[in-house]
């Protein structure tokens, strides 16, 4: 759906790069998270997406074609990436007026199902100069979805809204994209929000994409050993790829279930090898903290 091949990024007014060689696809259907510190080159790479600002060099293919060689080639991928209402205009007026000079007025009728699934129908005939911030956030959503797009970028859809303004955007996010199977990019500070959503990760940092994993939710088992690793290798041998030895190699990371999981106890029982067993949290604020510790 999504492919980006070595896309940098320098900005006339810098000495550096602000993205440098960055490459990666996104299949339909998955929802990608999008991760790193401030200033690390996220909405750099999501306005380029969205076309708002050019590469430096790479190219950005979405759906079969260079989105750079002509126009409308973003049709269907709705954008949250920076306030784009208009003031002065109603919350449902806003709507109109973008469908309008989008030239996409097939979708009036979803003008009043998206405010509703935002939560501001009731608002609707209301000017968001009045509108709180959460409410302002929930008529970029209600922009971001009104043409039904195949395809969401959302840059920090999070920030500045309470517990219950992220809930509801969280569950409306999951509702939209399981009755869609949209594809959503979604960048975020919050890391427990974001959890609740992504499946994948890309970890940006100072402009270079330095991981793109799959975070499952399950915790990690941690089996601490007695003996030197070189006395199991048949155990090794028969789990690769499900275990992997930390430390001085006295501590065994484990990704099985069920019976294979106790198959592993079973054998290991069989050497002695056994001292304690733990179990570590499997989220990307430990994968995140892990990887800043590493500067
Ligand atoms: N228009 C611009 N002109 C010059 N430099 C820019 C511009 N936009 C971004 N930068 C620089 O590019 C780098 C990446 O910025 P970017 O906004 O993409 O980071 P980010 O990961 O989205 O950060 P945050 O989490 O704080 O939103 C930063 O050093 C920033 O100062």
């Amino acid at each position: 759906m999504l492919e980006v091949k070595n896309v940098s990024k320098k900005f006339k007014s810098n000495e550096f790069f602000s993205l440098q060689d960055v490459s990666f696809s996104i299949k339909p259907g998955e929802i990608v998270g999008l991760i790193g510190k401030n200033g690390a080159g996220k909405t750099t790479l999501m306005k380029m997406i969205a076309k708002t600002i050019k590469p430096t060099s790479g190219t950005i293919i979405y759906q079969g074609k260079d989105i750079f060689s002509g126009d409308n080639l973003l049709h269907n991928v709705g954008l949250m990436i920076e306030a784009v209402y208009y003031s002065h205009l109603s919350a449902y007026r806003n709507l109109e007026f973008y469908l309008q000079i989008h030239n996409q007025k097939q979708y009036h009728e979803n003008i009043e199902k998206v405010l509703d699934l935002v939560g501001l129908l009731e608002k609707k005939d209301q000017k968001p100069s009045g509108f709180s911030f959460g409410m302002k956030q929930r008529l970029g959503l209600a922009l971001c979805l009104v043409t039904n797009p195949e395809f969401l970028i959302l840059d920090e859809p999070f920030v500045g809204l309470d517990p219950n303004g992220v809930e509801m955007l969280i569950k409306t996010l999951k509702k939209w994209a399981e009755e869609r199977k949209t594809t959503i990019l979604i960048s975020s500070h919050q890391l427990n929000e974001l959890e609740e959503l992504a499946e994948r990760y890309l970890f940006i940092e100072n402009g270079r994409l330095k991981d793109d994993f799959i975070q499952s939710q399950e915790n990690i088992t941690i089996i601490q050993l007695s003996k030197p690793v070189n006395s199991f290798d048949s155990i090794k041998k028969k789990y690769s790829g499900q275990i992997t030895l930390t430390g001085d190699g006295d501590y065994l990371e484990v990704n099985l279930k069920g019976e294979s999981f106790n198959s592993l106890l079973v054998d290991l029982t069989k050497e002695n090898q056994i001292v304690a067993i733990t179990t570590k949290e499997n989220t990307i604020q430990k994968y995140f903290k892990e990887e800043n510790d590493h500067e």
